[in-house]
Formats: C-alpha cells, structure tokens, sequence
C-alpha cells in the first residue's frame, strides 16, 4: 500500500513566520491547531514531512543547532499528542547562492520523495508562499495554500493552477482525514 505523505512548509503553516526572521527557539511559537493537526495526521497514518527555506542561516541571524533546536521543539510538541513528525529537510542557503534546494526549487521535495521511495505527483504540498506552490507545481505535485502566514498576500497572487486553498493547517488535516 502506498505511504500516505504530506509535506509541508514550516514558517507560516506550523509557526508563526516574521519578516524578521525565526531566530530562536523562542521565536518558534506554534499557529493555533498545527501541532493538534500533525498529530492526528500522524495517528491517522499519514507521514508528515517539512520542506523549508532557512536564509537566515545564510544571512547569519541563528545558526544550525538552533535550527535543530526548533525541530526538536516540534517534535517534542507533536509527541505530547501521540504524533510524529518525519523527514525535516531545509535549505540554509542565500538566494543568491543559486543552490538547487530552495524553493521555488524543488529540490527538498524531491530529496523527501527518494527519502520515502514514494513519486511526488499529486502529493500535497501545503505552504504560504508562492514559492511553495511553484515548488509543488514543478514536480507535479498538489499545491496547497494556508492562508496564516503570508498566505492571506499570496492568495492574492497569481497562483499555479489548481492550487487549493484553505484556511489554515488544521483544516488541511480536516479535509485529508475525512476524505
Ligand atoms: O516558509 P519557510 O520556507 O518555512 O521559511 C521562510 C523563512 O526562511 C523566511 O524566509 C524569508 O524569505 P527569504 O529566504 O529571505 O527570501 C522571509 O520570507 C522570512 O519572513 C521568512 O521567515
Ligand atoms: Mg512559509
Ligand atoms: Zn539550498
């Protein structure tokens, strides 16, 4: 049977994003619902992995282990609910680094796909950003938009045909587990 995966953008779908950045654990404060809705996802067997850009790693704002440190954070929060997060994988580049793994790449989605042995297409891709849907649309995967974060700017943009909207995680997770 096939593995059911979910991936998802971090800053402005699970956390509260900044424009100045997440640069401590501190600053990695959960949106309402998301950690609930990792968990049932999780409980209801889906996989759920992360995609994320982390410039600020580039840009020098935090460093690595305290990235690792938010991820752990998330992954202790999820575990209190019965849940699991699987693969994070992020890009700590610079935009101008012209590296293959930030997004609108979609070179952590396919890093996560070869991870699970799984094909992306019509995988669902859930972010804020249209870089996150572009990223999806690459590879023929579902893009999905939140509107927390920057999704409620995004949505006015012209997005990739087909994306899906909703109103936050918690109504993704809704959608899937029902459906
Ligand atoms: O949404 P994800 O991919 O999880 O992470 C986004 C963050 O890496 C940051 O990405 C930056 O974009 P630039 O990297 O400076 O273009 C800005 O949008 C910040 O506000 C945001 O916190
Ligand atoms: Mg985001
Ligand atoms: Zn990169």
């Amino acid at each position: 049977m096939m593995l059911k995966l979910l991936i998802l953008d971090r800053d402005g779908v699970i956390n509260y994003d900044s424009d100045a950045y997440i640069k401590s654990v501190e600053e990695w404060i959960p949106l309402p619902g998301s950690i609930e809705a990792i968990a049932q996802l999780s409980k209801a067997g889906w996989t759920v992995a992360i995609a994320t850009n982390q410039s600020g790693i580039a840009r020098g704002y935090y460093d690595i282990a305290t990235l690792e440190a938010m991820h752990a954070r998330l992954r202790a929060l999820v575990a209190e609910q019965g849940g699991e997060v699987g693969l994070v994988v992020y890009c700590p580049h610079g935009p101008d680094e012209g590296c293959d793994c930030r997004k609108p790449k979609p070179g952590m989605l396919k890093i996560i796909a070869e991870h699970y042995k799984v094909p992306l297409a019509g995988i669902w891709f859930v972010g804020d950003s249209l870089g996150d849907l572009e990223a999806a649309k690459a590879v023929d995967s579902q893009p999905v938009l939140v509107k927390t974060g920057k999704g409620e700017k995004t949505q006015a943009k012209n997005l990739p045909v087909g994306t899906l909207i909703f109103d936050d995680l918690a109504a993704v997770a809704a959608e899937l587990i029902n459906n």
